[in-house]
């Protein structure tokens, strides 16, 4: 993991992987209802590998946000983090990012995958957020109303409350980066089973205008690190994955030896099969 005490970069900072292009292919140009305010979704995570909880993640959010708020979503982001995160368990960026693409593209009819984090040396999530901002409103130009007024999108983070949780522990996000985060951006917050949600925001008080609390009606908790030891075993992961995916990991193999003599990668998968 790199926590990181340096500011968000500036825009001219920004480093490209080679023949990057930012994906805008399903971005709607154009706001439905000109009374809401035009936001993206994007998932900043391991996705190693994606799974239909992961992907379930953005339609909780979608739901939410329409009963509840004055949003207006034009488009929904994974971004697999780059292979120097080095979290146990962790596949090859190229690997991860064509499941994400896969499991988009066909159970999807929103969401993207943004290869920008993946294939580069690791990014904050501040970095990553700024990068979606300058590529969707700088770039891009934002989006328009039927009437043709511009206006910018705002990039929001999706995450579950395990993530928000670790943003209280010391040392793995800057304060200036918390700021950044959730003071300018903003966040949607999916419940997990075992983390609790309000003991997550507790210490992010001061942000909590900007945090907003997904329940999960339909409690989920299917996880990569369970998946990865399922797969380990010989034992089937269909229907927890989508088939394109499952497929994939079967015809390239994946996942048989990962991480087994990583002492890190033992501890979660005890803490997985004593879920079970
Ligand atoms: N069961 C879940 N409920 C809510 N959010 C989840 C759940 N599983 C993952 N997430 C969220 O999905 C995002 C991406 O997750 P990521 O792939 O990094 O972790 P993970 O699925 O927990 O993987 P691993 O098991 O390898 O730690 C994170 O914001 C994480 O909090
Ligand atoms: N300081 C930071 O920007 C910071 C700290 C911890 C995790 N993260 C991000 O959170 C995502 C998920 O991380 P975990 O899988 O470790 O929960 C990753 O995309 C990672 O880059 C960012």
């Amino acid at each position: 993991m790199m926590p990181s005490e340096v500011p968000p970069h500036r825009m001219s900072a920004f480093t490209y992987p080679p023949d990057y292009s930012f994906p805008h292919h399903r971005l709607h140009p154009i706001l439905r209802d000109p009374t809401k305010q035009p936001i993206v979704l994007v998932a900043c995570g391991s996705f190693s590998p994606i799974t239909y909880l992961h992907l379930r993640m953005f339609e909780m959010a979608k739901d939410y946000i329409r009963q509840h708020t004055d949003f207006e979503i034009v488009g929904g982001y994974l971004s697999p983090v780059s292979d120097q995160y080095k979290k146990p368990g962790l596949l090859n960026a190229n690997h991860r990012a064509t499941m994400c693409t896969l499991a988009a593209e066909q159970t999807s009819s929103w969401l993207m995958v943004d290869p920008w984090e993946a294939f580069q040396n690791y990014q904050r999530t501040a970095v990553v957020l700024d990068h979606f901002d300058f590529e969707i409103n700088t770039i891009l130009g934002g989006v328009q109303t039927q009437e043709g007024e511009k206006r910018d999108v705002r990039v929001m983070l999706l995450a579950g409350s395990d993530l928000i949780s670790t943003m209280s522990e010391p040392g793995v996000w800057s304060h200036q980066d918390l700021e950044h985060i959730l003071g300018r951006y903003g966040t949607f917050i999916i419940e997990r089973a075992g983390s609790a949600m309000d003991q997550a925001i507790e210490n992010l008080a001061r942000w909590r205008h900007n945090i907003y609390l997904v329940p999960q009606l339909i409690q989920n908790d299917v996880s990569s690190t369970k998946v990865r030891l399922f797969l380990r075993r010989g034992l089937s992961v269909r229907y927890l994955l989508p088939a394109a995916v499952v497929d994939y990991i079967e015809e390239n193999n994946l996942y048989l030896d990962d991480g087994a003599g990583s002492e890190k990668e033992k501890g979660k998968e005890k803490e997985a099969a004593m879920v079970r």
